[in-house]
């Protein structure tokens, strides 16, 4: 989905800052969230998430700018009216109430009959296939039933959007991988607009349509996975997503989308520049997969094997160069007929389309 004023908006979210005290936690931030879209907010800790997440919700007021909810600007309604509902990271539930009970409470507070309460307790539970735990108390229940009773419990009321902070952090990783797939299939089924915060990388690439990577207060980059990682902007969104290599070099020009460099040891070499990029010193960001392993003679870059890791089906190589940067590759165990030995001189290769010129 491209990030444009042509899809339908869910939540736009304008120029908006939000001050605590003198500390900025949100500092201009503008997203457009497409009805029906399964939306990523992703950045380490402290970046501001959670903040933007609790300025849609309603528990949190901005400073500035204006977040409209299908085109309503909803600055003056209390959290009760949004047609938003929140999954926590920590998804208390009420001990002493049974599964169904858990789901039919915030019904019944909204108005709902104990026999519509029931009903529609009922119909989420079969969407989160805890039907047959419905007479359950949460403590028996595991972590990852625990969690379908609080995404059940806040899908219970059909909200138009739905928001999801760091839901899965509480499960382990094989329960967390198996969570992942249920909420994409989840989200696809019921319609609703998800909007996820999470800092793990892998979690945002696997179940997004669009992610929005943050850091300080201020949006990076916002995409599609494979447009993040494959074409980042900045160092940080490059070094963020997955692993790469920061290679200096000089820049002679851009023009068109496209940087001439000359890459350390002399060689020149031409490149996508990403929007902004100009002439200068600068940095290539390259994925250590797409970096090839030849003879010195007829390569890129030259440089001696530092360092060899073996990680099961990968082989991790760090090779210094002259000026003792360091490049990291990757190459697949099963290719063993291309893995230097320690100390090695090599020859580094990769391709025009591998490359990438960054803006710092
Ligand atoms: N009530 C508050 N008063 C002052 N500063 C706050 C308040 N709430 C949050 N902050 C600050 O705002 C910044 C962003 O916090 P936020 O909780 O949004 O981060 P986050 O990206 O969700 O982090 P995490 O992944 O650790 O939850 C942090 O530096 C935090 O200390």
């Amino acid at each position: 989905m491209a990030e444009d004023q042509t899809i339908n908006p869910a939540i736009e979210i304008d120029r908006v800052v939000k001050r605590y005290g003198s500390f900025t936690a949100l500092n201009d931030v503008s997203l457009t969230i497409a009805d029906n879209e399964f939306f990523t907010l992703l950045g380490p800790s402290g970046c501001g998430k959670t903040t933007l997440l609790r300025c849609i919700a309603g528990f949190e007021d901005i400073s500035e700018g204006a977040i409209r909810l299908y085109g309503d600007d909803i600055a003056n309604d209390p959290p009760n009216k949004r047609p938003v509902n929140t999954v926590f990271q920590q998804y208390a539930l009420f001990p002493h109430m049974n599964v169904q009970r858990n789901v039919m409470f915030g019904l019944q507070r909204l108005g709902y009959s104990e026999m519509d309460a029931r009903g529609r307790a009922r119909e989420v539970l079969d969407l989160v296939q805890l039907l047959p735990f419905a007479d359950r108390l949460p403590a028996q229940l595991s972590g990852g039933q625990q969690q379908r009773v609080a995404l059940a419990r806040a899908l219970a009321p059909n909200p138009k959007v739905l928001l999801l902070d760091e839901p899965l952090s509480a499960l382990d990783l094989k329960l967390r991988q198996a969570v992942r797939l249920e909420l994409q299939q989840l989200q696809q089924d019921t319609g609703i607009t998800f909007i996820f915060v999470t800092h793990d990388q892998e979690e945002a690439l696997t179940m997004s349509d669009r992610i929005a990577v943050i850091s300080d207060g201020r949006v990076q980059q916002v995409g599609p996975a494979r447009d993040i990682y494959e074409e980042p902007n900045n160092k940080f969104v490059a070094d963020f997503i997955g692993e790469t290599n920061l290679i200096d070099v000089a820049v002679t020009g851009v023009s068109n989308g496209m940087a001439a460099c000359t890459l350390p040891g002399g060689a020149a070499f031409t490149c996508p520049a990403a929007q902004g990029a100009h002439q200068g010193h600068g940095h290539l960001s390259v994925r250590p997969e797409r970096v090839s392993l030849t003879a010195p003679e007829k390569a890129l870059i030259t440089g001696h094997v530092q360092r060899l890791i073996y990680l099961g089906t990968d082989m991790h190589i760090d090779v210094a160069l002259s000026d003792g940067e360091m490049v990291k590759a990757r190459v697949q165990n099963s290719q063993s007929a291309h893995i230097p030995a320690q100390g090695a001189q090599v020859g580094l290769d990769f391709e025009e389309g591998a490359a990438r010129l960054l803006i710092d």
